[in-house]
This record gives C-alpha cells, sequence and structure tokens, in this order.
C-alpha cells in the first residue's frame, strides 16, 4: 500500500523533508511506502538542494491540497496565510496533515483540529516545538501516564544562541544580533524571536498537550530580551546565575501560569549548561519525576526529521486502517480537547526575583529599600551595593520566593521615593 506526499514548500524544511523522502537507504522500511507524488513553491526557477521532477513541482499549492491522489499534506511552507487555509482544505479534501507552523498552530489550533476530528484525519505536528527534539510525541504517549506538572523550555535557538555569546563574551546586545544576522542565526527581521514570540507560540503548544486543555495564545506573559544587558549579565553570573529566556507553564492551584521572559537560572540546573542554538526541555511530572529533553531546535535536517516522523506515524496508522469506510482514529496520535484551560493571574505567581538599582550613594538608601520590600512582605535573600561611581550606587536585590503583585508594589513604593534614580532590570530566577 502507497501513500502519497503533497509537500507545501520547498525551503530550509521542505527541501529537508523531500531529502529524507527521496533517500529511504538505512532508514525505516515504511519510507518505502511513500511517495513524494507533488511539491509547491512561490518559484519554479530558484535553486533548490534537492532535484525535483519540473512536472512535479507547481506554484498552485490549491492544486495539491484539493489533488484526489493526495493522501498526506506536508505544510512547510510558514506564516498564518495561506498556510491556515491550505490546511484547512486539505482537512476537508479529507488528507492528514503534518506541519511546522507553530505560529499557526498556535493561533490557529482550535479551528484546525476541530476540523480534523471532524474529517476523521491527523493533523501533526512535531516540528513546530523544538525542531528535530521529539517532545510533541513524548507528551503525547511516552508521559501519557503521568500527570505534568510544569514544563521549563528553551524553545528558541536564536535567543539561546545571543544569550550564549553575550555571557561567553561580555557583549552587549545589539553587537551580538548584528553578527547573529550576519551569520544567518538571526532573521532579517529577528522580532518574533528576540520578543519571545516564537517561544509563546511554542509553550502554549507544549502546555495545550501538557495539561490537556486549549490555550489562548494571548494567556502567555511574554517578555523578551532586548533590554538584558551585559552588566546583568554579570551580576547574575557572580551570584551563581546564568541567564536564560525561558518559557514556562505550570500548574498554579487549579489554573495554568504560561510565560516567557529571561530568567535567571542557577547554574547547577541543567538548562543553564544549554548553550548556542539548541533547545532543551524539561519536564515534571508524577511519577516520572524530572526529565529533560534536548537537540537541535532548528536547521533542515533536524526539523525534517520530526516532520517526516509525523508522516511515518500517520502512514503507519492508514496502514493498520487498512480500507475501512469510516476512519478509526487513534487517540495517541490524535488532539481532542474541547475545553480551555483556566489561566492564572501573573500577580498570583509565587517567583524569586533579582533587581538592579541605580541610587544616589547616601545614607539610609539601602535601609528604605530594605523597609519598601517589607512593608509588602517581600522577604529578601540577598541585597547587595555592587559598585560606587561618584555619587550613585548600584544596588542588586535577590528576593526568596514571594508574590508577583506584593513584588510589583514594593517597587512602586521604591520607586517613588527620590533616593532611587532608576529601576536597572528586574528578571525573576527559578
Ligand atoms: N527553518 C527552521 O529551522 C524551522 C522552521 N520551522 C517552521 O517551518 C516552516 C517553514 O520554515 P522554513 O523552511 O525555514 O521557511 P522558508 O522560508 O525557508 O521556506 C518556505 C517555503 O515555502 C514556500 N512558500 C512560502 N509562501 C508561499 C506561498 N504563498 N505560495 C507558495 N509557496 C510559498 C517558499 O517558496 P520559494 O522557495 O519559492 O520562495 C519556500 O519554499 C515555518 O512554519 C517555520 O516556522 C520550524 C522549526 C525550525
Ligand atoms: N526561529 C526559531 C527556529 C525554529 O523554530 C528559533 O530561533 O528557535
Ligand atoms: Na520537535
Amino acid at each position: 500500500m502507497g501513500f502519497k506526499v503533497g509537500l507545501l514548500g520547498l525551503g530550509t524544511v521542505g527541501a529537508g523533508v523531500a531529502q529524507i523522502l527521496l533517500d529511504a537507504t538505512g532508514r525505516s522500511p515504511l519510507l518505502q511506502s511513500l511517495e513524494l507524488y507533488r511539491v509547491g513553491a512561490r518559484s519554479l526557477d530558484k535553486p533548490r538542494p534537492v532535484e525535483i521532477p519540473r512536472e512535479q513541482l507547481t506554484t498552485d499549492l490549491q492544486s495539491i491540497v484539493t489533488d484526489p491522489n493526495v493522501d498526506i499534506v506536508v505544510e512547510v511552507i510558514g506564516g498564518l496565510e495561506p498556510a491556515r487555509s491550505l490546511m484547512l482544505e486539505a482537512i476537508r479534501h479529507r488528507k492528514h496533515v503534518v506541519t511546522a507552523n507553530k505560529a499557526a498552530i498556535a493561533r490557529f489550533g482550535p479551528e484546525l483540529f476541530d476540523a480534523a476530528k471532524q474529517a476523521g484525519v491527523y493533523l501533526m505536528l512535531e516540528a513546530a516545538v523544538g525542531g528535530g527534539i521529539p517532545i510533541i510525541q513524548p507528551l503525547k504517549q511516552s508521559l501519557g501516564g503521568d500527570r505534568l506538572n510544569g514544563i521549563t523550555g528553551i524553545i528558541n535557538g536564536t535567543t539561546n544562541y545571543i544569550l550564549s555569546r553575550m555571557t561567553a563574551e561580555g557583549a552587549d546586545f545589539g553587537d551580538v544580533l548584528a553578527d547573529a544576522q550576519r551569520l544567518g542565526y538571526a532573521e532579517a527581521d529577528p522580532t518574533a524571536d528576540v520578543d519571545g514570540l516564537d517561544a509563546a507560540d511554542k509553550i502554549a503548544i507544549l502546555a495545550s498537550l501538557a495539561f490537556g486543555g486549549r490555550i489562548k495564545r494571548e494567556a502567555v506573559h511574554t517578555e523578551g530580551i532586548r533590554n538584558i544587558t551585559a552588566t546583568d549579565i554579570t551580576y547574575a553570573d557572580k551570584l551563581g546565575f546564568a541567564i536564560k529566556l525561558l518559557a514556562i507553564a505550570r500548574r498554579q492551584g487549579p489554573a495554568v501560569s504560561l510565560r516567557v521572559h529571561p530568567t535567571l537560572v542557577p547554574h547547577s540546573h541543567p538548562l543553564a549548561r544549554v548553550d548556542g542554538a539548541f533547545n532543551a526541555i524539561f519536564v515534571e511530572g508524577q511519577p516520572i519525576g524530572q526529565v529533560m529533553f534536548f537537540g537541535p531546535g532548528a536547521g533542515s535536517g533536524p526539523t525534517a526529521s520530526a516532520v517526516v516522523s509525523d508522516v511515518l506515524n500517520v502512514a503507519a496508522a492508514m496502514q493498520a486502517m487498512g480500507e475501512r469506510a469510516t476512519p478509526v482514529i487513534n487517540p495517541m496520535l490524535a488532539c481532542s480537547h474541547s475545553d480551555f484551560c483556566p489561566i492564572a493571574s501573573l500577580d498570583d505567581l509565587e517567583t524569586r526575583f533579582y533587581v538592579r538599582f541605580l541610587t544616589s550613594d547616601r545614607p539610609g538608601t539601602i535601609g528604605h529599600i530594605g523597609s519598601c520590600f517589607g512593608n509588602r512582605l517581600v522577604s529578601l535573600e540577598s541585597l547587595v551595593q555592587t559598585e560606587v561611581n561618584g555619587d550613585e550606587a548600584q544596588v542588586v536585590v535577590v528576593t526568596h520566593a514571594v508574590r508577583e503583585g506584593d513584588f510589583r508594589a514594593a517597587l512602586a513604593d521604591i520607586h517613588a521615593s527620590d533616593a532611587i534614580r532608576s529601576v536597572a532590570s528586574v528578571l525573576r530566577v527559578i
């Protein structure tokens, strides 16, 4: 029994997918049942790293998703539209869909999964989070017996690369970003990466799988890394922390706390040692305890490896289904949530904070900071005056775990005082 694949997109990921599909040697025998049948792209004349016969190539992607011979559509064009409409059209034509498109899934997941359920087809997305790292299927299958409590991930390679280089070289954000763009690590428009939006898309997807409910994309509190300075990286290091852009989803009472922000991570934590463009996802559950998934979060080959694994899972399920008229969907491969997860308020988050103040170097300043925190029940772990420059001093505070709302109220009280020149940075600590 053979299955025909319609590939939408022949860029970084699409070319990698085509390369695997066209070379089954040494791979799963099931690959031999797959035929790369049609391929869609914007340009027919662009040089490609993989040779596709001209008659298989088209710029008419609609004709692929409606082609009665196509069994599985792979969407790797990216972006919101026409990706969303093409996936919906494919599903309505009863084709299984495999996608790497975290932006579209995070926003249109409910619409797409409802359509897939109604049509009796699979919508698969292993490549959408962590690129080549298996994390979607492990959450659906391997950890299916666990009650998951938290997911903490470095799930954006660009920002991890930038922060790693800032740490290694003592360099500033702007300089490293410019260099990352020159080297092709960061895109020409790096907004989605450096402002945390890409990581927010991905944690919304992971949280939905881990906590068994739909997630509204706008529920993810998102802060990027533009304001991280070499000064904070140095202070954090002296205090025993690395600064990482973490995406965090945790159970908080009956709700789920969802956030992406730069975070101080103790040097002893496994995530502190994930450097460069690598990704890692740290999952906590009961009874598993802690488990970490590490590897290449992007790139042609790794991402294509995840896409093809989905295609193979779908092919295996289709083979098992045989010629049955009514589709039988394997619940361990499908997503069947219908209710939205309640989202916890950020004010109620309990976390430690790092805060750096620029103050006047005069008597009473430190006492004033301490009492403002104390009045709001914010307990301090350490408070150090680190540097004096003329009449200006730097004061770095690390709190114990406190309610975020209380911490913010104390900060507002401190800010109102004329002993404080500015609050130079506020970062959460895990
Ligand atoms: N690159 C990576 O490492 C990773 C990417 N992803 C996701 O994978 C998806 C693809 O990314 P990537 O391969 O990097 O993107 P590219 O920009 O490299 O490739 C996009 C491909 O889609 C084609 N395309 C785009 N829009 C259209 C359109 N409207 N009509 C026809 N063809 C179109 C382009 O055609 P043409 O070549 O002719 O211009 C190109 O072949 C995205 O959703 C991305 O977020 C996920 C994880 C990692
Ligand atoms: N832009 C992303 C790539 C894939 O998701 C990243 O930097 O991690
Ligand atoms: Na993955």
